[in-house]
């Protein structure tokens, strides 16, 4: 396709117009982009460099690439780019009022009160309720050639969440709920964006409806009650000057929320058992390491003896970034690398790019979780070239709840199973929304 520049430029400006093309006429690049959105990158970024645009998912893009556009983008000095002008278009039908589609004074407001959920001495407690879960979640587990791992561990991090965030079981409503979560996080990529009876947007409109219902109907009793759980922590977060979330803002934060936390965490935990299964070298190092903790559940102060996890954890990250990419609108003509990017521009950038880049990433497509060891760390080569949780002000709020939860859950598996794969064995990633693997990743378990 001939490039053709995404916008005019005043004749007196020293600014550029951004080069790119829209690709084949309405679909543009959205089927390759959710087929291989890492060979389409790089195609664009050797043909135009890191800043290009493209026509996909019924908009002109602006792919800005790289660490330095991560950082720039993420930064967000100036406040020029827009967090919920960005997702609203994918997810605000199915997400709306989350904390990651609210911006600047607004966003800082509910992100203090949200912080109160994710303090140290609170998140120590999370980790308490979870270990014995993680125990009755992991223990009909059977011996099977065709264990599907990622069911099992959705199921397991749903439970989880349910239990840390709200403070009891789904139990018969579990199924519903967890539908209406894969339902609602699928749609926000649906090519027909339009309620279509049984398409894919309407599906995620009506999850978002039995999310809700389900939501309102247990806030009363959570108000009602002063328990540890973020549900109740939600609805009696307090400002200095006597603010609180609405019965709204609670319902749309805890909706967000177990979305966030639920999808993300899966799709580390599946990329882990992926590369163990494929490196059993790696596999026997980390069952040492939590064999030589000696405990069933670990402990807050536990995290930090668990390197071998850490660093695998943060090498599947990088391999695949549950968050693939993230989108903003400018809200103001914004100016990089010397392009005019006008007001109102569509932009992504992309982790997951960003992580296969070669000119930051020796030998990218290895598994090699020792590049994060205090010798290598090739995660310092740039403060934005690894960024699995993005920065600045939106930066992952559940951080460190994700590596609580990632680091607890593998502990015990790895101390009651042993899983492979055959050596031929490639995981095909499905990118069609989040990446998770699209055969379910069937692996061979085997209990200890
Ligand atoms: C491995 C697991 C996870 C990954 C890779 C991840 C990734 C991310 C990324 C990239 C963002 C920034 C999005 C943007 O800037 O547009 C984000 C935001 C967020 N994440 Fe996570 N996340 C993970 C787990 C969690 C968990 C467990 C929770 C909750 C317990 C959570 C809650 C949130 C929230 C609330 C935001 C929005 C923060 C804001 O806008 O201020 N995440 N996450």
């Amino acid at each position: 396709m001939m490039p053709q520049p995404f916008s005019s430029v005043p004749a007196n400006s020293h600014l550029k117009a951004i080069p790119g093309d829209r690709g084949l006429p309405v679909i543009g690049y959205t089927l390759a982009l959710m087929k291989d959105p890492i060979r389409v990158a790089r195609q664009r970024y050797q043909r135009f460099g890191p800043i290009s645009w493209i026509g996909a998912f019924g908009l002109r893009m602006v792919q800005m690439v790289g660490p330095d556009a991560n950082q720039f983008v993420m930064l967000n000095r100036g406040d020029l780019f827009s967090n919920h002008d960005g997702w609203d278009y994918f997810i605000g039908k199915f997400f709306h009022r989350g904390i990651m589609l609210l911006d600047f004074e607004e966003h800082k407001w509910h992100r203090k009160i949200m912080q109160q959920a994710f303090n140290r001495d609170v998140l120590k407690g999370y980790l308490q309720r979870m270990g014995p879960h993680i125990e009755a979640g992991i223990e009909p587990w059977e011996n099977s050639p065709d264990f599907h791992v990622l069911n099992a561990v959705k199921q397991l991090t749903l439970d989880l969440a349910t239990d840390v965030f709200m403070g009891y079981e789904l139990g018969r409503e579990a199924d519903s709920i967890n539908k209406a979560f894969i339902d609602t996080v699928r749609a926000g990529t649906a090519l027909v964006r339009a309620n279509v009876p049984g398409g894919r947007w309407s599906r995620g409109l009506k999850g978002r409806k039995v999310l809700e219902a389900f939501f309102r109907k247990e806030l009363p009793a959570k108000r009602a009650s002063k328990d540890s759980d973020l549900f109740s922590v939600l609805c009696h977060a307090t400002t200095e000057d006597g603010h609180q979330f609405s019965d709204d803002d609670v319902v749309n934060h805890m909706i967000f929320l177990m979305m966030a936390a639920h999808d993300t965490s899966t799709i580390t935990l599946s990329t882990l058992f992926y590369y163990l299964a494929k490196h059993p070298e790696w596999q026997d190092r980390l069952r040492e390491e939590s064999q030589a903790l000696n405990k069933v559940c670990i402990d807050y102060e536990d995290l930090g003896s668990l390197e071998g996890i850490g660093m695998a954890m943060k090498e599947a990250l990088r391999l695949c970034a549950p968050v693939p990419s993230m989108p903003r609108r400018t809200v103001r003509d914004v100016e990089f690398n010397g392009y005019l990017i006008p007001k109102g521009s569509f932009i992504t950038i992309s982790p997951y790019f960003t992580h296969f880049m070669d000119e930051y990433w020796p030998n990218p497509e290895k598994f090699d979780p020792e590049r994060f060891s205090e010798s290598r760390r090739e995660d310092k080569v740039h403060p934005y070239a690894w960024v699995p949780f993005g920065g600045g002000a939106h930066k992952c709020i559940g951080l460190h709840f994700a590596e609580m939860q990632v680091k607890a859950i593998l502990h015990q598996v790895l101390l009651n199973y042993r899983w492979s794969v055959p050596a031929d064995y490639v995981m095909p990633v499905d990118l069609t929304s989040l990446p998770v693997p699209g055969d379910g990743l069937p692996v061979t378990l085997e209990r200890l």
